[in-house]
């Protein structure tokens, strides 16, 4: 299923959750909308899903104009991290229960529900926990019962939002590859909400960024991190560094830092550039003193340095003499630089 929002336009009072959203979803795509907190992701997914209105814009699933469809008829299955599980009803009445409600004419009979619903629990890998309660499991069992709940309808679209939140960060690793290798079994299209830039990385087919009610920038991952299009999106991907610079002849400079010049083909003036940990290299000898050391793998180390009243994440490179409170200075090895003071 295609998704296609078209100056999308929400409102609260004066302000904008969502200011002219244009999003183009592909059928079977995984993408995620990635932004910091109040940047408008689960009003979007909101808006998909029909429970939320717009003031302004188009919205067309499958290529169908969504305006006046309620949210039950859009065939839409959604995952909530807060959506709780029904905890009076077993495992497996919580994965019918989208199929036991409707309405007569659609129901499928008894026996097809329950096959249906055994279905789902070895698709989701935990068919001896279909009479348990939702307080009987575990969290990352709760979230598969979740997502079975969701696949029970056969929706056309499936939107997760925060769906791993809840669980700790080895179960959530292994939960979220989980989900997107069953996501690429069935093939279905997926919207997911995330403030981790990790999970969307690493699931998304394509990450929607969002800023302040807009997306600013709609790429594969490693688009996001190689050609961030504004400093929001450098800044907000990789873990980078923001640092004042001045460029001058095609090159950045950024004393007083004692980071060596970086070239770039802007004009001159002032500028920010981002650097991330791994594009630091430190070397010994230099105005910056290495305050702490850990060992990366490889013989490569993480350094954090001060220099200029500034801590900076670096790395040093496999047999660099460095220890901690020794002298050195940083030699970029890429690095984004904007036009421009931030
Ligand atoms: N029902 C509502 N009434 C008033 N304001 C709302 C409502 N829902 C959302 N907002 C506001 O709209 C903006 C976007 O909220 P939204 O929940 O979409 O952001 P988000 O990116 O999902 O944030 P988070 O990561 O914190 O969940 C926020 O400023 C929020 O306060």
């Amino acid at each position: 299923m295609t998704v296609e929002a078209e100056r999308i336009t929400r409102r609260f009072g004066d302000a904008a959750a969502l200011d002219g959203v244009d999003l183009a979803v592909r059928e079977g795509e995984l993408v995620a909308l990635l932004g910091p907190s109040g940047s408008g992701k689960t009003t979007l997914l909101r808006v998909i899903a029909g429970l939320e209105g717009t003031d302004a814009g188009r919205l067309r699933i499958a290529g169908q104009d969504m305006a006046g469809v309620p949210a039950r008829e859009r065939g839409i299955g959604v995952v909530f991290q807060h959506y709780a599980l029904f905890r009076h009803m077993k495992v497996a009445d919580n994965i019918a229960f989208g199929l036991d409600v409707r309405p007569r004419a659609t129901r499928p009979d008894r026996a097809a529900i329950a096959d249906r619903v055994a279905a789902l629990l070895d698709l989701v890998q935990i068919p001896e926990l279909a009479q348990r309660y939702p307080d009987q499991l575990s969290g990352g069992q709760r979230q598969r019962v979740a997502l079975a709940r969701a696949l029970a309808i056969e929706p056309r679209l499936l939107l997760l939002d925060e769906p791993f939140g809840a669980l700790d960060a080895l179960v959530r690793r292994d939960v979220r590859r989980w989900v997107r290798g069953l996501q690429e079994r069935l093939g279905i299209t997926t919207i997911l909400v995330t403030h981790d830039q990790e999970e969307a990385m690493e699931m998304a087919d394509r990450v929607a960024v969002m800023e302040r009610g807009r997306i600013v920038q709609f790429d594969a991952p490693a688009a996001l991190l190689e050609h961030p299009a504004t400093p929001f999106v450098a800044g907000f991907i990789g873990d980078a560094a923001q640092l004042p610079c001045r460029i001058a002849g095609g090159v950045a400079h950024f004393d007083p830092l004692p980071i060596a010049p970086l070239p770039v083909s802007l004009a001159d003036g002032p500028g920010t550039a981002f650097l991330r940990p791994a594009e630091l290299l430190a070397e010994p000898g230099g105005s910056a003193v290495v305050r702490l050391l850990r060992p990366q793998g490889g013989g490569e180390l993480h350094l954090v340095v001060e220099a200029a009243g500034q801590v900076l994440d670096a790395r040093a490179a496999p047999g660099t003499r460095l220890a901690r409170g020794d002298a050195c200075h940083l030699v970029p090895r890429g690095g984004r630089v904007f036009p421009g003071a931030t």
